[in-house]
Parts: structure tokens; C-alpha cells; sequence
């Protein structure tokens, strides 16, 4: 049997203009290749500038690879079937402030994935919403919602809620916990795995938080320059980490611990 998700010598390089005439090429990620099942959790950590969103809306179909595929059982995905990428590898971004629509309802929200995927009837679709909001903790009332009504918190359950409404196979999430307070993040780690324990979700988890990541994660890549530059358990990695990133992070994360 396929493994779930297959990356294969995925690539980024942007132009980038510096002049009126002229582009600098700017390798974003180096060729990449990586498989992960249902049940688990790959987190990235890096240096800032080292790929690791690149690499996240690469999965989640937001950008085009320069070189590289995506297979989701087996079948490539994004490259000839933008449809059931879009439905399997949901993304939840960084800033629910930015990233939900400020104008329109918390219900029209976790709608639209619905209409535009799905050929479900407008009951069938409400019925959908409220399922989703109580899977994430919100009442159903939300729908009546608007943003900015929202705590961070709750803007980054409804966040959670619009990746999990088409039931993907796997979430991308880059640095989903980055504006909440200690409290609501531990609340979402939780209820992250919960829902894999459930539903099987794998995660491909961006963050700068190696507390969390610890917590949430079966593997670890840490990037440097677009590159893995060492990857493994996270377990393992963390207690013995080879590379001198690692070892930085890791310092700098227990220095703030102290302060
Ligand atoms: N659309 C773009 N056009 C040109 N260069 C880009 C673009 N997006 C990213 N880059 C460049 O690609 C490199 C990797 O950026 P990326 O955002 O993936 O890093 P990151 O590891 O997620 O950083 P951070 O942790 O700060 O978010 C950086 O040098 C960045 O400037």
C-alpha cells in the first residue's frame, strides 16, 4: 500500500527584480523529498528566511513548485488534479486576523470551501458547518458571526474549522499558534490531537516553538538556507542534535524559558 503523502524532490525558486532590467534568482527551498502517513506529525523548524513557509504553501497547493511532485496515495496532486489537492491538504495560516475575510460571517466562511467542492444541498451544508464548529468547540451560533467578534483564539478554531470541513487527509499548518496567548495554544495543541486521533489527520506543522513542537511531533526537519539540514525523531533530535542550528535553537529557546 501507498503511504499517504509523497514528496518528491520538490524545489522554489523566485525572481526576484533588482533592477528595472534584470532578476535575481532566489532558491527558496532546495529539492526536497519526504513521505508522511495518517496519524502523523512532521514539524519544521528553521532559521527565519530558511523556507519553511515556502515549503508549507508548496504542500497546500498555494504556490507552484519549480521542480517537484506531490503524490496523495499514490496519485500526483496540484500537477493534474488541482481539485483534490485543494480538498485533501488543507492550510491554516499564521494570522487568522488576516487570513479570515473581516466582512463576511463565520458561516459564510466555512461555507465557501463547501460550494466550490462540494456538490452538497444548502441544508446539507449548514448541517456540515455545525458539525465542524462543535468538532473545534464553537457553538453552532457562530455562524452568525463576524471575525472581529473573535477572540484570536476562536478566529483560529473557525481557521482550523474551514481546513477541517472537506475532511482532509493531511493540514498544513505554518506557525498556527504564532499571535495566541500561552492558554488558547495549549487548548489547540490538544484539540490538534485530538482530531488526529479521531480522524487520522496527518500534520505537517511550521513553528518556531520547540516546546510545542516536541509535544505535537513524530518527525523533525530543521532548515537553514532552503535546506534540511537535519532531520529525524523529534525525540531523538531534540536530545541530540548534531547539527550546530539545532543546537542554537534549542539554546535560544531555553534562554528564553529562563528570562
Ligand atoms: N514571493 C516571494 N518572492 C520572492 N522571494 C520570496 C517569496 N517568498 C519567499 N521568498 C524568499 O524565500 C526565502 C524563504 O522564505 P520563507 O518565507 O519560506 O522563509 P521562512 O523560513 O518561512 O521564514 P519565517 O520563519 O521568517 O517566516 C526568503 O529569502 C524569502 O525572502
Amino acid at each position: 500500500m501507498s503511504v499517504l503523502l509523497e514528496v518528491n524532490d520538490l524545489s522554489k525558486t523566485y525572481k526576484k527584480r533588482v533592477l528595472p532590467w534584470k532578476h535575481n534568482a532566489i532558491t527558496a527551498l532546495e529539492k526536497i523529498s519526504f513521505s508522511l502517513d495518517s496519524f502523523q506529525t512532521l514539524a519544521i523548524v528553521g532559521e527565519t528566511g530558511s523556507g519553511k513557509s515556502t515549503l508549507a504553501k508548496l504542500l497546500a497547493g498555494a504556490e507552484a513548485p519549480s521542480t517537484g511532485k506531490i503524490l496523495l496515495n499514490g496519485q500526483p496532486i496540484f500537477t493534474k488534479n488541482h481539485k483534490i489537492g485543494c480538498q485533501n491538504i488543507r492550510m491554516i495560516f499564521q494570522d487568522p486576523a488576516t487570513s479570515l475575510n473581516p466582512s463576511v460571517s463565520i458561516g459564510q466562511i466555512l461555507e465557501e470551501p463547501l460550494k466550490l467542492n462540494t456538490s452538497l444541498t444548502s441544508l446539507e451544508r449548514e448541517q456540515k458547518i455545525k458539525k465542524t464548529l462543535a468538532r473545534v468547540g464553537l457553538l453552532s451560533d457562530y455562524i452568525w458571526h463576524y471575525p472581529h467578534m473573535l477572540s484570536s483564539g476562536q478566529k483560529q478554531r473557525v481557521a482550523l474549522a474551514r481546513a477541517l470541513i472537506l475532511d482532509p487527509k493531511v493540514i498544513v499548518a505554518d506557525k498556527p499558534f504564532a499571535a495566541m496567548d500561552p492558554s488558547s495554544r495549549s487548548q489547540m495543541v490538544n484539540l490538534l490531537l485530538e482530531l488526529q486521533q479521531t480522524f487520522g489527520i496527518a500534520y505537517i506543522f511550521v513553528s518556531h516553538n520547540l516546546n510545542i513542537v516536541k509535544h505535537i511531533s513524530d518527525r523533525l526537519f530543521v532548515m537553514q538556507d532552503g535546506k534540511v539540514v537535519e532531520q529525524g525523531k523529534t525525540l531523538e533530535v531534540l536530545k541530540s542534535p548534531r547539527h550546530v542550528l539545532t543546537q542554537k535553537l534549542l539554546y535560544s529557546q531555553q534562554m528564553l524559558k529562563k528570562a
